[in-house]
């Protein structure tokens, strides 16, 4: 009698590499400049960032001896002058590479709420953001390959609001549940693919998608997202050689636009606001959880990815199989120093984690009514894998 046939089998490659970490500081805008806040942030140079103290007196001699400012150091560092574009190539242009070669990636926005997050990440028409950006110069490098490969591209778009999962591209479909596959990757079960190439379609649905977010306005920004907002992108990759041997390679990736991280008292937040913010913070907090024990130079520490919907769904970004990023946000002015500093805290404790980037392949063998061990050899040429086959094993009971 027949083994049960093995379809597929799969294979990962292990890298390890720090999750980078980048600043942005969003220029004064009209409300701050109308309270005469001054600027406490400042960029210092391509990686470094001071933010002073608004409190702090120079004349007080008891704290004179104290540092009136403190500085950070990330991967990039960017302020007002800098603009959508090289925001998008010093973050994100470089994860494409590999989302075409099987590597997942994930870029987030973090910060507080009108900090600047959906400006990075969506943008504006005149001024498109990652999003648009990363899709464009992905199908790009689809078509420079796609004598050699064949590729299909998927994308879904969805929020994560007070602990429910809508889907941004077919809100009547209502709550939707995470789902763990046979792989141990989180699935969202009955979501909306979308499988298209073209990025201006892309765009409409996205901005079509994003007038369905949660959006109320609080005292901090008119127009406050509520939600967490996750644009999904699927890679599926495959050669066009016929080889016995047919590679399928299969990449996602993560570009998130988080609810902001302030803390309730200071939107002046009351009644449902309040109980969305126990919820954004309770995802937030589990993700500075995970954060903190990834982040733990010893390992000891235990990574509860159950604690809410964005860590499960993010698990494998942050501890597990990808390339992330983080940008944070925060604002120049005086008036935002104390959520700056949470923020700049958050973030350069971000800086010490360290994500495992694995391939993954997954080989169709064919006939699959046979169950066979195949042996590879494995060799790397320009940064790409291939494998080659060995040997054949067949099993029979
Ligand atoms: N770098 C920037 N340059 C110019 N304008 C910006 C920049 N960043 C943010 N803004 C403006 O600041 C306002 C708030 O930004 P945005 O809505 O992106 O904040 P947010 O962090 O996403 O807030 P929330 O968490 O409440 O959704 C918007 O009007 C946006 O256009």
């Amino acid at each position: 009698m027949l083994c049960f046939p093995i379809v597929y089998q799969q294979l990962f490659m292990n890298q390890q590499q720090l999750l980078d970490v980048a600043l942005r500081i969003r220029p004064l805008s009209e409300a701050e400049h109308e309270d005469a806040a001054t600027v406490v942030a400042h960029r210092l140079d391509e990686q470094m960032a001071v933010l002073m103290d608004p409190m702090e007196d120079p004349d007080d001699i008891l704290r004179a001896n104290r540092s009136r400012e403190k500085t950070y150091m990330f991967d990039v560092t960017f302020d007002y002058l800098a603009n959508q574009e090289e925001v998008y190539r010093a973050t994100t242009k470089g994860l494409i590479e590999g989302l075409i070669s099987g590597y997942n990636a994930t870029v987030f926005a973090y910060g507080p709420t009108g900090c600047g997050k959906t400006y990075t990440m969506l943008g504006t028409d005149k001024e498109p953001g990652i999003y648009v950006r990363t899709l464009n110069d992905l199908f790009k490098a689809i078509e420079e390959t796609s004598d050699d490969m064949q590729y299909s591209v998927t994308m879904s778009y969805l929020e994560i609001y007070n602990e429910m999962i809508r889907d941004l591209l077919n809100p009547s479909s209502g709550f939707l549940d995470l789902r763990e596959d046979c792989k141990g990757g989180i699935q969202v079960a009955g979501i909306t693919e979308v499988s298209t190439i073209n990025a201006r379609e892309i765009m409409e649905l996205l901005v079509r998608g994003n007038k369905q977010r949660t959006q109320e306005p609080t005292a901090a920004n008119q127009t406050s997202s509520r939600s967490h907002a996750v644009l999904q992108v699927g890679v599926r990759q495959q050669s066009r050689s016929r080889d016995v041997l047919q590679e399928v390679r299969f990449a996602r990736l993560f570009m998130i636009d988080l609810a902001g991280s302030e803390r309730a008292a200071q939107t002046q937040n009351r009644g449902q606001r309040l109980k969305e913010g126990a919820h954004i913070n309770r995802s937030l907090l589990a993700l500075g959880n995970c954060i903190n024990a990834l982040s733990d130079k010893n390992c000891n520490k235990y990574v509860n990815y159950r604690d809410s919907k964005l860590t499960r769904l993010l698990k494998d970004s942050l501890g597990g199989n990808s390339r992330t990023v983080m940008i944070a946000h925060i604002s120049p002015a005086s008036l935002a120093f104390e959520e700056s500093r949470n923020t700049l805290t958050y973030a350069d404790r971000a800086k010490s984690i360290r994500t495992r980037v694995r391939d993954r392949i997954t080989l169709d063998i064919h006939p699959p009514s046979i169950q066979q061990q195949i042996e590879l050899h494995h060799e790397r040429v320009n940064g790409v894998s291939r494998f080659r086959k060995k040997s054949t094993l067949y099993l029979f009971e």
